[in-house]
């Protein structure tokens, strides 16, 4: 059979369709810019007997105005000559999909009937930023394969596991009991997909693990023998790390000011967080790449950003190592985390200590797959794992349909 994944992102639509219960790739893209004069698509497909490389690499340039349209090109794709990998919508037996924010509800995965997407709707004030396109891209699919089960795989689920003294905030109990706020973290199948990968690579069963996902949004997670013991994401995905344009941990006395005397209303200020500040505030850019072409060029607030970014990461790191007890590995994941050698040695500069040495001319390497950066004298090894959400997110529907 075959199961088709979608995530769908704020202005991005990740996609694979894999070949069940093989685990096969057979095709995977990326649509970016959903929304902006033109928009990319970039279409794989993958020789059977050769999952590892694409075998054919498609790139379209054409408005998308929204992720409806975003998707029916995608499933254009998917069965148009000459490269057409299916003959029907209907060879699709499962859709998943990546939700950013199953609240309390959802700790696992889950099959999608119109009480959850009622549910999912009912977090969009939580995750604005993404639960609505989630939601879209379910709606989407339900139209685009109607004889499909559609499967949720929430970021929240993996971290549910964190013991209360980590989620509960101090503030009055019913505020919990009563309003669920606490932390729920995000992130969650990438860290559980990479923190797996290490930890088969390692031969350790209860290694201790930071994960350290770094993409448009970023998040850390202190994961010991699989299981999440803190995260930096919190209630929603604002919290911890800077990010592209999120601005990461943030006295709440800020908001108070905001809200206050400078007189914003609360829109104003959701989206001062959530869409102008991190990378974007800083610089000007939320895309590392340009970042990192300024400060090449000596573009002092590029210098000042990339500290910014990498000092929180190893402010998380030391607080993280306390929280396992200890250190077996540090894990670079993500966008960023995968292709940053600065962003990287930066994140570990100065964290003997904690015995962490990277090996530079390693960092540098452009390999793809798993690697590791770290000197054999580091005492923690320091690695590299590329994130694969959408497969773990066809795991999981395999796993709760079986
Ligand atoms: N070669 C690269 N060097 C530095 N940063 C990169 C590189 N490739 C991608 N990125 C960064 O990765 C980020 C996006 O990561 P990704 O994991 O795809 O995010 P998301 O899934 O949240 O959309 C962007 O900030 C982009 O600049
Ligand atoms: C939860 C979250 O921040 O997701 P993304 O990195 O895809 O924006
Ligand atoms: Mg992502």
């Amino acid at each position: 059979m075959h199961i088709f994944v979608i995530n769908s992102g704020s202005s991005s639509i990740k996609y694979q369709l894999f070949r069940w219960p093989q685990e096969r790739p057979v095709c995977s893209g990326l649509v970016e810019r959903i929304g902006a004069d033109q928009a990319t698509i970039t279409h794989k497909v993958f020789a059977l007997d050769a999952p590892e490389m694409p075998a054919t690499e498609q790139r379209l340039t054409l408005p998308l105005p929204n992720h409806e349209a975003g998707l029916r090109e995608v499933v254009r794709l998917l069965t148009a000559a000459p490269n057409g990998v299916i003959q029907d919508p209907a060879d699709i037996a499962v859709v998943g999909h990546r939700v950013v924010h199953g609240g309390e509800a959802f700790a696992a995965t889950t099959l999608i009937t119109q009480a959850v997407k009622t549910e999912i709707r009912r977090l969009f004030a939580l995750a604005p930023l993404h639960n609505p396109a989630n939601l879209l891209g379910i709606d989407v699919a339900e139209q685009l394969f109607p004889q499909a089960r559609q499967v949720a795989v929430f970021d929240t689920a993996f971290h549910q596991t964190l013991p209360e003294y980590a989620f509960r905030y101090a503030l009055p109990e019913a505020l919990y009991t009563e309003q669920r706020i606490r932390k729920y973290g995000f992130h969650g199948t990438s860290h559980q997909y990479v923190a797996a990968q290490a930890t088969a690579y390692l031969g350790l069963p209860d290694a201790r693990l930071i994960t350290v996902h770094l993409g448009n949004g970023c998040s850390v997670a202190a994961v010991r023998g699989g299981l999440s013991l803190d995260t930096s994401m919190g209630f929603g995905p604002l919290a911890g790390l800077v990010m592209g344009t999120r601005t990461g941990d943030l006295d709440p006395s800020v908001l108070l000011h905001l809200l206050g005397p400078l007189g914003y209303s609360p829109e104003q200020v959701s989206t001062l967080l959530n869409k102008e500040s991190g990378m974007l505030g800083l610089t000007g850019s939320s895309d590392m790449r340009d970042i990192g072409a300024a400060l090449a060029a000596g573009d002092a607030r590029a210098q000042l950003a990339y500290d910014l970014y990498a000092y929180r990461i190893r402010q998380y790191i030391g607080a993280y190592v306390a929280v396992l007890g200890g250190l077996d590995a540090v894990v670079f994941t993500a966008g960023v985390g995968e292709n940053d050698a600065l962003v990287r040695r930066l994140a570990c500069q100065d964290m003997g200590f904690f015995g962490l040495e990277l090996d530079e001319a390693a960092n540098q390497q452009r390999i793809p797959g798993l690697r590791e950066i770290s000197l054999p004298s580091s005492r923690a090894k320091i690695l590299v794992v590329p994130t694969n959400e959408e497969l773990e997110i066809a795991r999981q529907c395999a796993q709760l349909l079986a």
